[in-house]
């Protein structure tokens, strides 16, 4: 294997500065805010067209899982000033880096440590390349092609990859084929492959289709929701509760998405009570988990904490993924924040496919090898095997004729073309 097949580890992070981070760990930093207060926020942006007529100061409802990832990591040396600095995960897997620096090192080693204490031993990654990926490419791909696609990903480990969608084949075209793809994948086991379902319509078919698990859509944008979906958000929501009490009689579970999280093509930037009120009601609908999706890609960490504030103060942590596009190559960062508040979900699409039609501007989403890359250099653990993933992301990439957006497997694909010159 190339060396630049292995994760950088934790050991190579530059110095960063984690002064903001810090502070959103730190247990003091505890603004208000309770559930009337998103009430309060959604009335009032109904009233008004701009979001910054409503407060934004949330409370920290992020709810902690037991034991931070750094406890779990022993530290090996008492002085790494010309010394070796190793860290054992708990896999007893080393990570060893050879320091001649000087004892600025120090500082640099608590500073890694304040900085990784909050992050999960484990991510759970939701493919949605079949599904989100495809929805917006110009190439509409074969549907064995889909369901090759949808083995090869199923072999990289995943627990969850997102099948395809039951909205109308005039507003998405590119996944006219949900039944036939289904089909194609009823004999597939020991994964959830959930599908979009915009609407009873759409979850009738799914359910007829063999689908065991739907997902709904919702945005925090008013603009986006009439855009994606022809209705309002609360048209939105009275669909929804439609969908998800069929899908409880049918013992379905139910993912919920919420779009526009901070920015919205039309609106621009959106407020966090708007997102949680819209997560809160999904929430509560019954489902199991709320997707929190920057649709344009415009979030920065500035952003998306205040959001991700808001929203933990009304549904709890664990039950929360995020889902970042890349437009402005901000994905990582905003994932990391993400991890640090307590989340341990993340979307996204191998070779960085996809997008939304409805939203113009927007990039693919965040490539999953980007995603796995980077998550295991930190030593946090996935179910993904990077090497497959790279194999599904170029088999998908020939398929539609287009180069990769993942950055971890064009650079790794430069090592595998130049290591075969030699
Ligand atoms: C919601 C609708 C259907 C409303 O579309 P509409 O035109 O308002 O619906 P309608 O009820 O008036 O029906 C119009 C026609 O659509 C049919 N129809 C109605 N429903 C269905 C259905 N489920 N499946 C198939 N056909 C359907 C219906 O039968 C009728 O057919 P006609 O009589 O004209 O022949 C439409 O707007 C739609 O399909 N929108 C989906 C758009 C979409 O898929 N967007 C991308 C996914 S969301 C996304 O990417 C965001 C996300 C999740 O990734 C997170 C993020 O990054 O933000």
């Amino acid at each position: 294997m190339s060396s630049l097949e292995e994760p950088l580890g934790i050991e190579s992070l530059p110095k960063l500065s984690i002064g903001r981070l810090q502070r959103c760990a730190s247990a003091g930093y505890r603004p208000k805010i309770d559930e009337a207060e998103v009430d309060k926020c959604l009335i009032e942006s109904r009233d008004c067209s701009s979001s910054s007529n409503c407060k934004e100061e949330y409370a920290w409802g992020r709810h902690r899982r037991d034991g931070f990832h750094m406890d779990s990591l022993k530290f090996k040396s008492s002085c790494i000033c010309r010394s070796q600095m190793a860290f054992f995960s708990d896999s007893g897997h080393l990570q060893d880096h050879k320091s001649s620096s000087s004892c600025d090192e120090v500082g640099l080693r608590d500073l890694t440590y304040k900085f990784f204490r909050g992050l999960p031993k484990f991510v759970k990654i939701v493919e949605v390349g079949p599904r989100d990926g495809l929805q917006n490419e110009s190439n509409t791909v074969p549907t064995s092609i889909k369901i090759e696609f949808i083995q090869k990903l199923v072999s990289c480990g995943f627990s969850v990859v997102e099948a395809t969608s039951f909205v109308s084949p005039k507003w998405v075209p590119q996944l006219a084929d949900a039944k036939d793809v289904m089909e194609g994948i009823r004999n597939i086991e020991g994964v959830r492959l959930p599908v979009l379902t915009p609407n009873m319509k759409g979850f009738e078919a799914a359910v007829a289709a063999g689908a065991k698990e739907v997902a709904i859509f919702a945005s925090a944008s008013e603009a986006f929701s009439r855009s994606n979906i022809n209705c309002s958000i609360e048209d939105s929501l009275a669909r929804y509760h439609d969908v998800t009490q069929a899908a409880k009689k049918h013992s379905m579970r139910i993912r919920g998405y919420v779009s526009c999280v901070v920015g919205c093509p039309v609106e621009g930037s959106v407020s966090p009570s708007k997102v949680a009120y819209v997560a809160r009601e999904l929430y509560n609908m019954g489902c199991y988990e709320i997707s929190l999706a920057d649709t344009i890609g415009v979030g920065t960490p500035g952003t998306v904490i205040p959001m991700l504030e808001a929203v933990m103060s009304v549904v709890p942590a664990d039950k929360l993924a995020v889902h970042f596009h890349d437009t402005y190559g901000q994905s990582l960062p905003n994932i990391l924040v993400s991890l640090q508040m307590g989340i341990s979900t993340v979307d996204s699409s191998v070779a960085g496919l996809g997008g939304c039609p409805y939203a113009k501007g927007a990039s693919g989403n965040v490539a999953t090898e980007d995603v796995v890359y980077f998550l295991h250099g930190l030593g946090i653990k996935t179910s993904v095997d990077l090497n497959k993933l790279l194999a599904a992301g170029d088999f998908i990439c020939k398929h539609l004729g287009r180069r990769s957006g993942s950055k971890t497997a064009v650079a790794l694909g430069k090592v595998t073309a130049d290591a075969s010159k030699i």
